[in-house]
């Protein structure tokens, strides 16, 4: 009989409708991973900021349908997987479940569909391809906190090889079509996180570092990258640059902008809203030469094949959590990875053999 694998994909979630943004937007500030307060205050905080937040924000989900598209794009990310993992194993049924962290389906959801279903195995799939405390930590603790077992877990994939290629080559092809001008920048976005996050340990910005350096030696043939981060809300300091203030200054000097969302793999309201309006218009606005969003990845076959990669790697690996691609570890500094758990713990079984 097939060996029956289950593929869990956890990315954020987003509301599915209108009346959903506000507890959404609430769940989301009342994780401890994004903010550090006591509960009572972070509870307080979370309404507050959800109650004032939500009337903005169901605008720019209406423009987008009345809901975030996250779901329907992981379902179509889940379907290709399956049959990726179909082409390349035998004996193997794979079925991916979505575990979303802040809406439905709910990462209890998905403990429950497959426990139900009878998986043989499970692997642990999050779809952030930089590891970052607010993201798959946020998630893998909330699989743990609903009774999902231990399982096959993949920490992250920075510099997976099809991933890097696959953006790349999606650059590559949106410079073309914008009629290769020499006077080109790409923005490398990533989402940002508060300064403090990373000064306690958090390893995103090196990984978005590590992924960015990657795709640049990936296109030759374009020399001006910078890497970027958006998505600021609250008060904090976040990371920097901010897209914002890198689309004005690309702007200024002249440049077709290539915006490439480096750390979101599938189209929602960070890319659709803030990428193709917010930030095109202030391209347009500041007199860039072009404009022009890179897609994400979405069901991409070549970053299918990098997620195929990943789950059959990860099977063939221990129980627990996997360095990226094995080998990679983040620098000391970093210490909230977990592949620098999961290599200290290796190293302690070591000594006790
Ligand atoms: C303090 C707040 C936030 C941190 C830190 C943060 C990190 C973070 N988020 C993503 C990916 C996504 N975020 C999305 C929506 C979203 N994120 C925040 C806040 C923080 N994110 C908010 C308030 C929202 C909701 C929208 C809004 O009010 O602006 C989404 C998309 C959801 C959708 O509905 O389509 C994704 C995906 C990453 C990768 C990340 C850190 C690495
Ligand atoms: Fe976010
Ligand atoms: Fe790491």
């Amino acid at each position: 009989m097939a060996r029956k694998i289950a593929i869990v994909l956890f990315n954020l979630g987003g509301p599915d409708d209108q009346k959903s943004v506000r507890p959404f937007l609430r769940n989301l500030f009342r994780d401890p991973a994004i903010i550090y307060a006591p509960a009572p205050v972070r509870e307080m905080l979370a309404w507050l900021i959800s109650t004032t937040r939500a009337p903005r924000v169901v605008k720019d989900y209406a423009k987008m349908g009345g809901g975030s598209p996250i779901v329907p794009e992981t379902e179509k990310q889940a379907r290709a997987l399956e049959s990726a993992i179909g082409e390349c194993t035998d004996d193997v049924e794979a079925r991916c479940f979505l575990a979303m962290r802040y809406w439905k389906p709910f990462v209890r959801d998905a403990v429950a569909e497959v426990k139900a279903w009878g998986a043989d195995e499970v692997v642990l799939l999050p779809l952030y391809p930089q590891f970052s405390t607010t993201t798959t930590g946020s998630s893998l603790k909330a699989w743990r906190d609903a009774g999902g077992g231990e399982a096959r877990t993949v920490c992250c994939f920075p510099t997976q090889p099809d991933f890097v290629a696959a953006h790349a080559r999606l650059i590559r092809e949106a410079w073309r079509q914008a009629g290769a001008p020499e006077n080109v920048r790409v923005l490398h976005s990533a989402h940002g996180l508060p300064e403090i996050t990373i000064k306690r340990g958090d390893p995103y910005q090196w990984q978005v570092e590590r992924t960015v350096a990657a795709v640049t030696a990936a296109l030759p043939e374009i020399s001006d990258h910078l890497t970027c981060y958006q998505s600021k809300v609250g008060p904090l300091e976040w990371i920097k640059p901010a897209t914002e203030d890198a689309v004005a200054e690309a702007a200024k000097d002249g440049k077709h902008i290539i915006l490439s969302p480096i750390a979101f793999v599938s189209e929602h309201i960070e890319t659709l809203i803030e990428l193709d309006e917010e930030y095109a218009e202030l391209a347009a606005e500041r007199g860039a030469a072009g404009y022009t969003r890179v897609p994400a990845l979405g069901a991409d076959g070549q970053f299918i094949d990098a997620l195929a990669d990943l789950t059959i790697g990860a099977l063939d690996g221990p129980l627990g959590l996997k360095p990226p691609e094995g080998e990679i570890f983040c620098p000391a500094e970093f210490g909230r990875c977990p592949c620098r758990e999961a290599a200290a713990g290796e190293a302690g079984d070591q000594a006790a053999e």
